[in-house]
């Protein structure tokens, strides 16, 4: 998403509110806009990162939440793209950040961006050809960052949830040996599980 967004009434308290449905927090239609005369700071928090990731809150639909983090809060989504739905994990800021009182609240949420920010750099530069990515790693699909409240970041989704749990999984079961193959791939040989 690329649009320039205009002055809207930004509601404290709605901002700080502790929700119990995710789902309900975020992407609810709850939006905060750019304030035109915030401070350069505030500003930095709403600017876009990479235009080429941005993406339209009505193409982003939650279905469900699937994990969470130190920093963030992950839900299983689908991406519409003209041409099909995609399943993705959303990372977002916490739902709860256990603060005593608003003005913490946003100091959390803040910092929370800002790990997500720092994350969403991170994975660009992972995409990037000169990189040269890797079937491996996962994929960024998109990102929300001009709108505050629905600040987000979308990679592929993994079926299997994170790879240390799913390995620790196998590993238990015995089943982690036996899985293992290796696959001829041109002049490579890739580990497949
Ligand atoms: N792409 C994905 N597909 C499926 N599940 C995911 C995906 N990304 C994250 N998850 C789920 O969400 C959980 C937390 O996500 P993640 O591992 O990214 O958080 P973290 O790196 O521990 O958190 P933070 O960055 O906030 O410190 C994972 O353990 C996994 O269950």
């Amino acid at each position: 998403m690329n649009e320039e967004y205009g002055e809207s009434s930004t509601n404290d308290e709605e901002e700080d509110e502790e929700h119990t449905n995710p789902n309900e927090n975020i992407f609810n239609g709850n939006q905060e806009y750019l304030i035109c005369d915030a401070a350069v700071q505030d500003k930095l928090d709403y600017e876009t990162i990479s235009k080429k990731y941005e993406i339209k809150p009505e193409n982003l639909k939650i279905i469900q939440a699937i994990g969470e983090g130190y920093y963030s809060d992950v839900h299983m989504g689908m991406l519409s793209s003209p041409t099909a739905e995609i399943p993705v994990a959303v990372k977002t800021t916490k739902t709860k950040t256990g603060a005593m009182n608003a003005e913490e609240s946003e100091d959390i949420r803040k910092r929370q961006r800002q790990a997500l920010r720092e994350e969403l750099g991170i994975f660009e530069h992972l995409q990037s050809s000169s990189v040269g990515g890797h079937e491996n790693v996962l994929k960024l699909l998109g990102a929300m960052t001009t709108i505050r409240t629905e600040f987000c970041l979308l990679t592929e989704y993994c079926e299997c949830g994170s790879m240390d749990r799913f390995l620790q999984a196998k590993w238990k079961n015995g089943h982690f040996v036996d899985e293992l193959v290796i696959e001829a791939n041109g002049n490579e040989q890739v580990w497949k599980v």
